[in-house]
């Protein structure tokens, strides 16, 4: 059998049986006009508009020999619901853009859409539109542009944290980057290997809970990041290129010394990633790992939500992240310089 291509089908035909994949994600009253037109239409119920954009790139942020496509799809969501989530705000609608070789199998690109329309559905944030485009041999570029409410929150920045406020995280940290470290190990569990349902050990399923988390994204607090807001965090991020590197970014804008707790620490790096990695490895991903997505947060003291994990305090300083005390020897994610 020969598979269908996106060089044998028109746009108009890609389109048309893309839409219907999205079409239950466009419930909200907010959405005054949907995908087909030149552009959507949404309503901004509290006057204030959030919007961010994210992409994956094939080959650099997935690997097809780890990764499904439906689980690309839901990734490349969760990472702009995250960004929306981490100004206090509640996603309200998406853009995609998918720039592809011609010779992607059309089949490929439909179970794409499945996973962000999962994800979208999760969300709430119904598919408002996108852009198709062809790309070079091997290329494939799929792009989010996500908009999101404040629902009368003030947004949460980076820049808000104050000496005395609190430092807690909502999620789970190093989760993501240890999948990563196990798939490039060759260890790891891929969407071509038989989900091990209720059948294997304890080290074979805590492989296979982080590579799943690398793959598609999981549990990303999105509910957190207006709850937050009403609680009056006073600074948010989200965690997409690791924990002391995000939180020197707040760390900086803010002008504060953050101080991490070692052992509340080392609680996110017991269970699984301890199990599959050992201790050491393990708490440099709580430290460093990138994509988790998971909410940082600070907050005056008596303002923490239920839900959300103290990890440190903000201390007189200028943008240091310190662990019991010390600069930590881990780095973070970097595009361009690794
Ligand atoms: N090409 C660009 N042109 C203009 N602004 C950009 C560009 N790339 C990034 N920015 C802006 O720089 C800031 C940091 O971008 P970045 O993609 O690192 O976002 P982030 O939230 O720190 O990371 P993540 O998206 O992984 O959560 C954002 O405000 C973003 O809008
Ligand atoms: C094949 C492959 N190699 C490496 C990685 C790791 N990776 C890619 S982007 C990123 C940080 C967040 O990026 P952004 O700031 O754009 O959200 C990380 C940790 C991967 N996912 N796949
Ligand atoms: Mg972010």
């Amino acid at each position: 059998m020969t598979r269908e291509r996106l060089q044998d089908v028109s746009e108009g035909e890609l389109l048309s049986r893309l839409f219907p994949i999205f079409g239950d994600t466009v419930g909200p009253a907010e959405v005054l006009l949907g995908p087909g037109d030149d552009a959507a239409v949404l309503a901004a119920p509290s006057g204030g508009v959030v919007l961010t954009t994210d992409s994956m790139v094939r080959g650099r942020d997935w690997r097809d020999d780890w990764s499904s496509p439906t689980e690309i799809g839901h990734k490349v969501v969760a990472q702009n619901v995250a960004d929306i989530a981490a100004m206090g705000a509640v996603p309200t609608g998406l853009l995609i853009t998918l720039a592809a070789d011609p010779a992607t199998e059309v089949a490929w690109v439909l179970a794409l859409g499945e996973g962000i329309a999962r994800a979208a559905r999760e969300a709430g944030a119904p598919v408002l539109g996108g852009d198709l485009s062809a790309a070079g041999e091997g290329s494939i570029v799929v792009g989010i542009t996500a908009v999101g409410d404040l629902q009368g929150h003030r947004a949460v920045r980076r820049d808000g944290a104050e000496p005395g406020d609190v430092v807690a995280v909502r999620g789970s940290l190093g989760r993501s980057g240890g999948g990563l470290q196990l798939l490039l190990a060759g260890r790891g569990h891929t969407h071509r290997d038989p989900p091990l349902g209720e059948t294997g050990d304890s080290l074979a399923r805590a492989i296979e809970v982080l590579c799943r988390v690398h793959r598609r994204t999981e549990d990303v607090p999105w509910r957190a990041g207006p709850e937050a807001a009403a609680a009056g965090a006073t600074a948010m991020i989200d965690l997409s290129d690791g924990l002391v590197r995000d939180l020197g970014r707040v760390a900086a804008a803010s002008g504060t010394r953050i101080e991490l707790d070692g052992r509340a620490l080392a609680a996110f790096a017991a269970g699984p990633l301890t199990l599959a990695l050992g201790a050491e490895e393990a708490m440099r991903q709580v430290l460093s790992g990138g994509e988790e997505h998971s909410l940082a947060a600070t907050f005056a003291p008596a303002a923490v939500p239920d839900g959300w994990e103290v990890i440190g305090v903000c201390t007189d300083g200028s943008g240091e992240v310190v662990v019991d005390g010390q600069v930590p020897p881990v780095t973070g994610w970097d595009h361009f310089s690794g």
